[in-house]
Order: C-alpha cells, then structure tokens, then sequence
C-alpha cells in the first residue's frame, strides 16, 4: 500500500469514559475504493467514523489520510483540516440558505464564476438539476440527502464518510439512493467509508466489507470473499442466511454430513476424524425431483421473485434453499435436493 494511499488505520482504539469501544482496529483504503462497516448496534462503527473524522481521540494506533498522520494517542488533527466530506443521517443543512447556498458552502474561498458551476455540477450529479433556488424545506426527505450528499461532495474530497446516511428513507428510496451514491462515487473517484448495519446494502455498494463486533474488525475483504469464505462463524450469519451442518472430515477432502459425504474442490486443511460444521448457503441447496437429499419445508418466506425456505432433514438439521418463486411448496409438505456446494467452509466443533 503506498504512502499516500487516502486513507489507512493502524491499530485505532477509542474509549468513552475509560470504557474501550473500538480496539485494533486496522484498514486501509486506495483511492477510489469504496468500503462500508458493517456489524450490530453497539459494535463501534459509527465510533471507527468519527475517529476518521477527528470527532473522537484516539487512544491508541494512528489514523493516517493521505500518508500523513491525522490522529494518534495525544494528537486529533481538527475535522476541518482532513479535507472531508461528511453525510450523517440527520442532514443539518442549512436552513436559512437556498440550495445552492447550502452546495456553495465549503466553496467560499473560489471564484463567484468555478464555484456557480461547481454548484451546478454537483446538483447534476444527484439529479437536482434547476432547484438551487429553492430552500431544504421545500423538498422531500430524498431531495434533502441528496442536497446533503451534494455539499459533501462540492469541495471534491479525499474521503467521503456517511454514516447511514438514507436511514430514516423508505426502503425503495433508499436502494435507490444507495445505488445513485455508488454511481456518483465511481463517477467522481471518490474513497469513502460507509456505516450501515444493513447487509444487502453493503454488498451492494462496497467494494471493501468490514464486519465489526464488540468493538474489533473480524474481517476485512470484497463483499463476494465475506460472504463466500467468511472467517468466523459470527461473519457467516452477519453476512447472509445459510445454515451450518455437523460434519467429520474424511480422506480425500470429504466431509460426512446429514446430507451425505460433500466433496470440496479445495484442499479442506484438516485431518480426518476432525468434528467441524460445514456452511451451506441457500443456493447451494438445491431442489431436484431425483434429489438425494429428503427434506420437509418448515418455514417459507416469499419476497416476489424469490422463496426462501427452511427445510428439516429427517436427523432435525436444517437447511436453507433459496428457489425462484415458481417453485412452490407448503408448509409440511416434502421437498427433495441435492447438495451444489463446490467449496466447502468449515467452523471447528460439532456444536
Ligand atoms: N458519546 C458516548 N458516550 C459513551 N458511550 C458511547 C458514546 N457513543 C457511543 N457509545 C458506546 O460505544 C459503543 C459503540 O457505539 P457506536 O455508536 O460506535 O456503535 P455502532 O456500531 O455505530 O452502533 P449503531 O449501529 O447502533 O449506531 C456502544 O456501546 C455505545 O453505547
């Protein structure tokens, strides 16, 4: 990673009142990467947010952007020196300047003439084309984040960090947004760091996923890497439905199952006779009239182009399985599958 990489945290810590709240926590990011934080409440990321921002001390590690060290113990280069652009979920535009007034804002310094079509730029960008002369009030919850998303920009900054920042909008707006923000990011070359504890979301966008609990990262990767070959067992259920299977391993990189023996196509680094659970997510189960596998459905969920069911094998294990939703089963009803699983992920124990 070199030097002048945006952005790069070395081993951050943060407290609050002596109590630790984030603790060796390591990243680093190139230019025009994009990662979101992802974890539960209360697992420090909006702490790890404002530490980037110079909002929040740190206690121990370094916070360097662009190669140069912005925070240690005993040192918090101010905000307004990071050249940062900042989305939070509550907007806090300015209310009393129109919109065009409130993109300007961190422009005073350039000329009437760059920073009008500056102004101009960015409202393009998010698709408020023509409405500089309004004021915040006067438009939607979206219209304000986008404004909000605008001003942030307009200085073009090293680092973009939003924390949550289309929360409080509905659900299909906010897909939408998060898409839109992605596309601008990419647009304009734009790092950024994310917070958001919605999962889809950020695979959605991220090029970079970072799963935090109790205040530590456990894993750092592509969203694809996250979900595919998560490190903890604790990622695996973060980052999308699946569901675990006692297993031992055998010769020749087997597993014995409920399901049958599984073959991995990948070396499985651990000698046989060793207890383990292996991760089947729900499109590597997969329903076949000749399935191998005899399964009853225990609990379905129908989002429209999908169904997601939960499948009980004869021994009590469970399975997920994920089908289009032509394929419909009842509640009680049989279904036979077969295991599609190529790549095997095993979690020690037989727990
Ligand atoms: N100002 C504060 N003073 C004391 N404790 C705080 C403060 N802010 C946050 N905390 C605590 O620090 C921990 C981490 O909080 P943080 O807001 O970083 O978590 P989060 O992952 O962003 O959560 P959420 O998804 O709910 O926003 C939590 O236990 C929280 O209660």
């Amino acid at each position: 990673m070199p030097d002048t990489a945006p952005l790069q945290l070395d081993a951050i810590a943060c407290q609050y009142d002596g109590h630790p709240v984030v603790r060796g926590v390591s990243f680093a990011l190139e230019s025009g990467q994009i990662a979101c934080l992802l974890g539960p409440s209360g697992c420090g990321k909006t702490t790890t947010l404002r530490a980037i921002a110079g909002l929040e001390p740190l206690t121990a590690g370094r916070i360097l952007i662009r190669g140069a060290v912005a925070s240690r113990a005993g040192f918090t280069l101010p905000p307004e020196k990071r050249a940062l652009g900042m989305v939070f979920q509550d907007h806090a535009l300015f209310p009393h300047l129109s919109v065009a007034d409130n993109v300007a804002f961190a422009l005073r310094r350039q000329s009437r003439e760059a920073r009008a079509r500056r102004v101009e730029e960015c409202l393009e960008l998010v698709r408020l084309e023509g409405m500089g002369e309004r004021f915040p009030h006067e438009l939607s919850g979206g219209q304000q984040q986008r404004i909000a998303l605008a001003r942030a920009l307009a200085p073009r900054p090293t680092l973009m960090l939003l924390d949550e920042p289309f929360a409080s909008l509905d659900l299909d707006l906010r897909r939408q947004l998060n898409q839109e923000l992605r596309a601008i990011l990419l647009h304009e070359g734009t790092t950024a760091v994310i917070v958001t504890h919605d999962q889809e979301e950020a695979f959605a966008i991220a090029s970079h996923v970072g799963i935090m609990r109790g205040g530590e990262l456990l894993q750092w990767d592509n969203p694809y890497t996250i979900y595919h070959a998560p490190s903890t067992r604790f990622v695996a259920e973060f980052a999308g439905a699946g569901a675990f299977l006692r297993g031992v391993v055998q010769q020749g990189n087997c597993v014995h199952t409920a399901v049958g023996e599984l073959r991995s196509h990948q070396p499985l680094a651990r000698t046989p006779g060793t207890a383990v659970q292996v991760l089947l997510r729900p499109e590597d189960v997969i329903p076949a009239s000749s399935g191998a596998v005899k399964t009853v459905v225990e609990h379905r969920v129908f989002t429209g182009p999908n169904i997601l069911y939960q499948l009980k094998l004869p021994q009590g294990e469970r399975l997920s399985c994920l089908t289009g939703s032509h394929v419909d089963v009842a509640v009680g009803e049989p279904l036979t599958v077969d295991i599609a699983a190529k790549h095997l992920v095993l979690f020690n124990g037989d727990a």
